[in-house]
C-alpha cells in the first residue's frame, strides 16, 4: 500500500515556483524583500517553491496548509531552522529538540506558564513596567524600539532566571548583535554578522552560566523557567547537562524578549495611528477603577483590550513563519512535498485571507468581538503563536505581559509619533519599525 501511495506521489508535479540561483536560491530576496512571499504568492498561489538558506523549500499560505503542517508534526515533518538559527540557539535548544526529549523538555517547561506562574508574576511586571513609563515620561521624547527591548528583557531576566539586569545594557546588546546573525548566510569569516553572532553566543553562554551557578550557590524557593530546569531529571534520572541548562536558557531569553518587543512596539505604533481607537481603549480603562496595584482580575475585565493586542498581533505577528524539514513524502493539494526539502508556513499572509477576515488590511479590533470572531470561522487562521505540538510555549507570558504594558501606558500615559521617520517595517528576525520608532512621550 505503503509503495502505491510513494509512487502515485511521485508523479504529482512539484509546487509552482522557481528555485532561483545555485546554493544561495532565492535567499537574498527573501531576507531584503519586504514582499517575498506576496509577490510569489500573486504569481503562484498559496504554494509555491523556492530555494532558502541552501535547501530547496515550499512555502504554504492559509489555515488548511497551517493544519497540514501541524497535525503531521513528527511524522511527515520536523523541526529544521536555517543552519544560521539552528547553530546559534544551539543543539539543547528547545526550539531545536525533538521527539521523546522535546516533549519531556516542553512539559517541564510549560510549568513555568501555567497560570499559578503568571498570577504570581504579575505585581514584578506592574513594577517593572511602571518604573520603564515612569523614566520615558521623565525622558519626554525617546526612540522607543530599544527601551522597550531593554524593559521586555528586564521583565524576562527577573521572572524567568530571577535576575536583576536592570543597568546590564551590556546584555541587551549582546543579544542584539546575536540576533542579527539569526537568519544570514552560513559564511564564517570575521566581518559576517553570523561570525559576529557567533561570538556573542559565546559571551552570551558564559554570562548564563554565570547565572546558574549563582544560583546554584544560593538556590532559592523560586519555581521559575531556571528553578524547574535546576530541580529536573533527564530519562535517566540525572539532572540535566549545563551546556543543555545554557541552551535552554539562551532561547527562553531570546524568545522572551525579542518577540515581545516587536508586538509592544507594534501597539505603540498602530494605536499612535488610529486615534479613534485609542480613545476607546481608553475609555474601558476609565471604567475600570483601581486605586491600588493593578491586579489578575482588573485585567480579566478588560476585554477591548484582548481585542486591541489580538488584532495587533493579526496585522503585524512579530515571528512571519516557521521551519519544518519534510521526513517523508506526502501530497497536498495535488503537489508532491518531496523527503529532504524544507517547509516553511506562512503566519503574515495566512492573516491577510480575506475569505477569514474582513478588509483584512485594515485593523479593526471589533473583528475579534464575540460577535463576530472572525477567526474561529477556520481553525489555524490564527497562527501568531504557531500551532499544534510547537506552539509557542510562552504565549500566555506574552499576553500577560503585552496587557500589563498596554493597560498601564493607556491609564496614564500619552505618545505621539515624531514626525518625518522611516515606519516601514523590518520583517526579519522579528518586525520592527526601520527608525526605531521616535515618540514624543509624557503623563497625561
Ligand atoms: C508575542 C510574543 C510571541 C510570539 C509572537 C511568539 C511566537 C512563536 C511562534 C510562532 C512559535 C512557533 C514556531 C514554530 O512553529 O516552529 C514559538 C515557539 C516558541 N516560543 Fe514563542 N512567541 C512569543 C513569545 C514567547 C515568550 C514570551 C517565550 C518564553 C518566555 C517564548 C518561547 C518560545 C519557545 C521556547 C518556543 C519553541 C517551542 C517548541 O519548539 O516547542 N515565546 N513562538
Amino acid at each position: 500500500m505503503k509503495t502505491q501511495a510513494t509512487k502515485s506521489q511521485n508523479q504529482l508535479p512539484l509546487p509552482p515556483g522557481n528555485l532561483g540561483l545555485p546554493v544561495i536560491g532565492e535567499t537574498i530576496s527573501f531576507l531584503s524583500d519586504p514582499d517575498f512571499a506576496t509577490k510569489r504568492q500573486k504569481k503562484y498561489g498559496n504554494i509555491f517553491k523556492t530555494n532558502l538558506f541552501g535547501s530547496p523549500t515550499i512555502m504554504m499560505i492559509g489555515a488548511e496548509a497551517n493544519r497540514f503542517i501541524f497535525s503531521g508534526e513528527n511524522q511527515n515533518f520536523t523541526i529544521k531552522w536555517p543552519e544560521t538559527v539552528a547553530v546559534l540557539l544551539g543543539p539543547a535548544s528547545l526550539s531545536m529538540q525533538t521527539g521523546s526529549i522535546h516533549q519531556t523538555r516542553r512539559k517541564l517547561l510549560s510549568q513555568a506558564f501555567q497560570p499559578r506562574a503568571l498570577a504570581s508574576y504579575t505585581p514584578a511586571m506592574v513594577e517593572i513596567t511602571n518604573s520603564y513609563l515612569q523614566k520615558w515620561a521623565n525622558l519626554g521624547q525617546l526612540t522607543w524600539y530599544p527601551e522597550l527591548r531593554q524593559y521586555t528583557f528586564d521583565v524576562a531576566c527577573k521572572l524567568l532566571v530571577g535576575t536583576d539586569t536592570t543597568n546590564d545594557h551590556h546584555f541587551t546588546e549582546l543579544f542584539e548583535e546575536w540576533s542579527g546573525g539569526l537568519f544570514t548566510l552560513s559564511i564564517r569569516l570575521p566581518w559576517t554578522k553570523f561570525s559576529k553572532a557567533l561570538k556573542c553566543r559565546e559571551q552570551l553562554l558564559t554570562k548564563i552560566e554565570q547565572i546558574i551557578l549563582q544560583r546554584q550557590k544560593q538556590p532559592s524557593s523560586e519555581q521559575d523557567a531556571l528553578g524547574l530546569l535546576l530541580n529536573a531529571k533527564d530519562e535517566d534520572g540525572n539532572s540535566l547537562s549545563i551546556d543543555e541548562l545554557k541552551d535552554q536558557i539562551l532561547t527562553l531569553l531570546f524568545a522572551g524578549h525579542e518577540t515581545l518587543t516587536s508586538a509592544l512596539s507594534s501597539f505603540c505604533l498602530l494605536l499612535a495611528q488610529k486615534p479613534e481607537i485609542l480613545a476607546a481603549a481608553r475609555k474601558e480603562q476609565q471604567q475600570i477603577t483601581c486605586t491600588d496595584m493593578l491586579t489578575s482580575e482588573h485585567l480579566k475585565q478588560m476585554t477591548y483590550l484582548d481585542q486591541i493586542l489580538k488584532e495587533v498581533l493579526r496585522v503585524i505577528p512579530p515571528v512571519g513563519g516557521g521551519f519544518r524539514e519534510v521526513i517523508q513524502s506526502c501530497e497536498f493539494n495535488g503537489y508532491r512535498i518531496p523527503q529532504g526539502w524544507s517547509l516553511l508556513y506562512q503566519i503574515g499572509k495566512t492573516h491577510q485571507d480575506e475569505t477569514i477576515y474582513k478588509d483584512a488590511q485594515n485593523f479593526d479590533p471589533e473583528r475579534f468581538d464575540p460577535t463576530r470572531a472572525e477567526d474561529k470561522s477556520k481553525p489555524f487562521s490564527y497562527v501568531t503563536f504557531g500551532g499544534g505540538m510547537r506552539e509557542c510555549v510562552g504565549k500566555e507570558f506574552a499576553k500577560l505581559e503585552m496587557k500589563i504594558f498596554a493597560a498601564l501606558l493607556l491609564r496614564g500615559y500619552e505618545w505621539e509619533l515624531v514626525a518625518g521617520q522611516n515606519l516601514d517595517l523590518i520583517m526579519i528576525p522579528t518586525s520592527q519599525p526601520r527608525d526605531g520608532l521616535k515618540v514624543i512621550f509624557g503623563s497625561i
